[in-house]
């Protein structure tokens, strides 16, 4: 028999029971639901990753709905738990939802939300952050400081990368890869190098522009091209980041025969899952190749890393905080929030999750829909 689990009640007598497995940022999330009629109910013990019991026990013997995160396996047990209860969605606040079985969910007539849009740029931006911290050393150089070795300007101290010229690579241009593009190609200069399984129209098409006006104004224009494997952006970028989602094809993409591929002063920035990178083989690589250097925010086995990660100078690391900007995460339990409420109401499916600012405007009613259905073709 699973503990009680801590909570925190909001309208305590509204029809619908909704869970939130933890406390989420801002304040909107609660007030769409409570204005709808729900009972909110968010989970507040002192733990960061909860267990399945743990989750049981929330959902309890009547609950329409769970909003959830991605430190959670959602799988055929919590699936089945939360039908039993009548639920009919669970609402990941995330974009990627690897931690979701899908099949499971639709086996049980529960559907599955996500957040796209909301964190493509704030997730870019630490994409971009994480590649010029990398090239310009700037957390060995904050170091170096704090500890008080600084004893005046050498030729020599902490010399990195230019990034104008050289080329980025992008594996998975999707909304996220495609935004990081946009910022390495339009603000320093870089030429491009992507590879995906579908074409980045847009993009491509954003890069030609762009070169276009550095030509009419008597600047070197960029140059993009679409990879035919990814081996070859392993082989020709200076810079290489990360933005397919984990699934069986991108497990390991990147392993000890990529690593061997890559540049020796290549930098390699990771804002997708942990599990895209063979961790291990990393390690191995960083240590015999000190100046390849790498930003990660994700990792194989989090909250863990792999022993002599955090030794290494030539790695970055931070706590998957990619998308953590206050407005992208107080965006994020909107959207995680509305698309529960929006399959307990009956909504239809928004027609697309590329563009959700409509239901993100602070002082409007949002749209009656479920902003992001990841299993909605399958549940009809
Ligand atoms: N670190 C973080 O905090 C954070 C934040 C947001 C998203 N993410 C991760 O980033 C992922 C991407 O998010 P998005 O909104 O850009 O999704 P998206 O669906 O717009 O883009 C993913 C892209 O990956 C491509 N892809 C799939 N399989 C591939 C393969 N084998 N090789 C190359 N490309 C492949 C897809 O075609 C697609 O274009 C999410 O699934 C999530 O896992 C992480
Ligand atoms: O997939 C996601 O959304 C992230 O990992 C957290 O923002």
């Amino acid at each position: 028999m699973a503990k009680p689990v801590s909570i925190e009640v909001w309208n305590p007598n509204g029809k619908y029971r909704v869970v939130s497995t933890k406390p989420m940022p801002g304040t909107r999330w609660i007030n769409l639901l409570v204005e709808q009629d729900c009972r909110v109910e968010v989970c507040t013990q002192k733990k960061t990753i909860l267990s399945i019991e743990d989750i049981i026990a929330l959902i309890g013997d009547k609950c329409d709905g769970v909003i959830g995160q991605l430190t959670e396996e959602w799988g055929d047990a919590l699936f089945s738990a939360l039908s039993r209860a009548g639920g009919k969605a669970f609402g990941n606040m995330a974009v990627g939802y690897n931690n979701v079985d899908v099949d499971a969910a639709t086996k049980h007539g529960v559907a599955v939300g996500n957040t796209p849009g909301v964190l493509t740029e704030t997730t870019a931006e630490l994409a971009a952050s994480l590649s010029l911290a990398a090239a310009r050393r700037i957390v060995e150089a904050d170091e170096f400081m704090r500890a008080g070795l600084y004893d005046g300007w050498l030729p020599n101290l902490f010399v990195g990368n230019l990034l104008k010229g050289q080329t980025v690579g992008v594996i998975g241009a999707g909304r996220i890869g495609s935004a990081y593009a946009r910022m390495m190609v339009e603000g320093f200069k870089m030429n491009l190098i992507y590879y995906d399984l579908y074409q980045a129209t847009r993009l491509e098409k954003f890069i030609t522009g762009y070169a276009e006006f550095l030509r009419a104004n008597g600047e070197q224009p960029v140059k993009w091209k679409r990879a035919a494997s990814m081996e070859e952006v392993l082989r020709e970028a200076d810079v290489i980041s990360l933005h397919p989602v984990l699934d069986k094809t991108t497990y390991h993409l990147i392993n000890k025969e990529s690593l061997a591929t890559m540049k020796k002063e290549a930098i390699l920035v990771n804002c997708s899952r942990g599990p895209v990178i063979d961790e291990v083989a990393l390690v191995e690589h960083l240590k015999h190749n000190p100046m390849f250097r790498v930003g990660l925010d994700v990792f194989e086995d989090e909250p863990y890393m792999k022993p002599g990660l955090a030794d290494q100078k030539n790695a970055i690391i931070v706590p998957h905080i990619a998308s953590a900007s206050k407005w992208t995460r107080e965006g994020m339990a909107t959207l995680a929030a509305l698309n529960v409420l929006g399959k307990i109401k009956g909504y239809p499916i928004w027609s697309d999750p590329n563009r959700v600012e409509p239901f993100l405007k602070e002082d409007a009613s949002p749209p009656a829909a479920c902003p992001s259905i990841v299993n909605a073709k399958a549940l009809v």
